[in-house]
């Protein structure tokens, strides 16, 4: 006789594959599932051979605020949870819809780094407030003396020029002259984990095609190069405004698509409005 297995007393995840412009998420409903993953679990879903595969992993949890309809967690590959997740929201609110979780076009949700609202749009895109850039160094965090548009980091010997600043989580901004030979691979891992970004960081490099038009490629903490970072969209437009380069629209070029960004100044939202696409549904082994 074989030996039965201990397959029934195992138990399973059901999770959507999505992305938003070749960002790719697993998406749990952790309202109709107990949803509990350890960091190894995460790492080994996340493997793009041995896994799933993706950038991050997301959660919709109930909200502890009765402001909001849901809690939003976001884990970044390596197993990390971190605030804030730009492509991932407009996911997030795809997913809710699609799940019947909600029958709202406008969805308030509550992050670690805070509120946000996501609305879906008539031509099924999404339309974020990302709420305010934050520039204190202790807010990013960011080891600096003085708090200004932009630093000076010491990276092998070299001196790079950056802006850093929360979109409620850690960004760097490099302006480059050709973001398709951009050192991202090179460069990228050492300004995420310079000392000066305590909390590591996601790095943008920047190019400024017109005053409305940037070309952007990130490479994520927790994540490598990924093929769109939404948050980052919006670090390098609020830079690029800083910098006097940019006006307040932006059309912002990634690898993986096109965002908009919209920034009307210090104090105020940013506004991250794209596509958000279902890939497919499985049930994950535990
Ligand atoms: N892909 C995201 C950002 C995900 C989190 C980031 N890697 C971090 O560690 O802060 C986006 O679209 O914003």
């Amino acid at each position: 006789m074989i030996a039965k297995t201990d397959q029934t007393a195992r138990s399973a995840l059901n999770f959507t594959k999505m992305h938003g412009l070749g960002n790719d998420f697993v998406v749990f409903d952790g309202i109709r599932q107990r949803v509990h993953l350890t960091p190894e679990q995460i790492r080994a879903l996340a493997d793009r051979h041995f896994g799933i595969g993706c950038d991050q992993i997301l959660l919709v949890e109930p909200p502890q605020s009765p402001d909001c309809d849901f809690r939003y967690r976001i884990f970044n590959a390596d197993g990390g949870e971190v605030a804030q997740c730009g492509n991932g929201a407009r996911c997030f609110a795809v997913f809710v819809r699609r799940a019947g979780l909600s029958d709202k076009d406008v969805i308030q949700v509550e992050t670690q780094s805070g509120q946000m609202q996501l609305r879906i749009l008539e031509n099924g895109e999404v339309s974020v407030n990302m709420g305010a850039p934050r520039f204190s160094p202790e807010a990013i965090p960011f080891k600096t003396q003085e708090e200004g548009p932009e630093y000076l980091l010491e990276v092998n010997h070299d001196t790079l020029r950056l802006a850093a600043l929360s979109m409620g989580n850690p960004h760097a901004v490099l302006r480059v002259p050709d973001v398709v030979t951009a050192p991202v691979t090179q460069l990228g891992p050492q300004i995420e984990k310079h000392p000066d970004f305590p909390q590591r960081c996601n790095v943008g490099f920047m190019e400024i095609c017109d005053r409305s038009h940037i070309r952007l490629r990130v490479w994520e903490r927790g994540a490598g190069e990924t093929l769109a970072c939404g948050s980052n969209a919006c670090a390098a437009v609020v830079a690029g405004i800083r910098w006097g380069a940019l006006d307040q629209a932006v059309a912002v070029d990634l690898p993986g698509g096109q965002l908009h960004i919209q920034w009307a100044g210090p104090g105020q939202a940013v506004m991250m409005t794209g596509p958000a696409q279902v890939v497919f549904d499985g049930t994950w082994p535990l």
